[in-house]
């Protein structure tokens, strides 16, 4: 069952619509890219699938019923800065056991090596730290992952290293992954389907 946004609607000031009249809607096992001008609202869009802003107008289902507040969200947020989605002041140990218990299947992997557990978070590298923060949003129960700009900052080694475990993530677990990003190219290889912004919705 999808992932979808019904009629979403989102304002940041009262009135001033950034968009509105918005459907998506990402199956199980579904590879889909979402690309379209800066500044349009592909990570306000990104933000509401996940559950991080909620939606002014319209709602958010997974498999046809709101995402059960409470528990560990089943659609996870990955974004481009992972020095800005840990706590500093943890070590990546405590970090990555927010997800549940650490599945060392995932750890080889993303090739964390166990050392890397034992340090802070300003002590890796932002590649390594990324890959920590994906395997986090991979723990057991994610079924969809919203990856905005997700490996924009890495190296092209390491973007592919890590597109190739996600990737084998999603078809091990038929989990629905939602691309956003301005490299059309990666969007290309990766997605099955690319949603083109302003071609695709209706906006006001
Ligand atoms: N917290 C906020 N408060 C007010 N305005 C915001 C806030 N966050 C984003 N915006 C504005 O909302 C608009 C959409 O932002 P968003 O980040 O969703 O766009 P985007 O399509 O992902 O852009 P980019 O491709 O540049 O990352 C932008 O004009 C941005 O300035």
């Amino acid at each position: 069952m999808p992932l979808e946004g019904n009629a979403l609607g989102y304002a940041y000031q009262k009135g001033n619509w950034l968009f509105q009249h918005t459907n998506i809607s990402i199956a199980s096992g579904e590879i889909v890219g979402l690309v379209g001008p800066s500044g349009c609202g592909k990570s306000t869009l990104g933000k509401l699938l996940a559950g991080h802003l909620q939606p002014v107008e319209g709602h958010v289902q997974l498999d046809g019923a709101a995402i059960p507040a409470g528990e560990r969200n089943p659609v996870q947020l990955v974004l481009q800065h992972p020095e800005q989605a840990v706590n500093p002041k943890w070590k990546l140990r405590r970090t990555l056991a927010e997800s549940g218990s650490i599945d060392a299947n995932l750890l080889a992997d993303f090739a964390i090596e166990d050392e890397w557990l034992n340090r802070y978070p300003g002590e890796l590298s932002g590649g390594e730290l990324q890959r920590i923060c994906v395997a986090r949003a991979l723990g057991a129960g994610t079924r969809y992952l919203i990856a905005d700009e997700m490996s924009t900052m890495l190296d092209a080694i390491t973007q592919t290293q890590i597109w190739q475990s996600v990737m084998k993530w999603a078809e091990r677990t038929h989990s629905g992954i939602l691309v956003i990003s301005h490299e059309h190219q990666l969007v290309n290889r990766l997605c099955s389907r690319v949603v083109e912004w302003e071609k695709q919705y209706v906006r006001v």
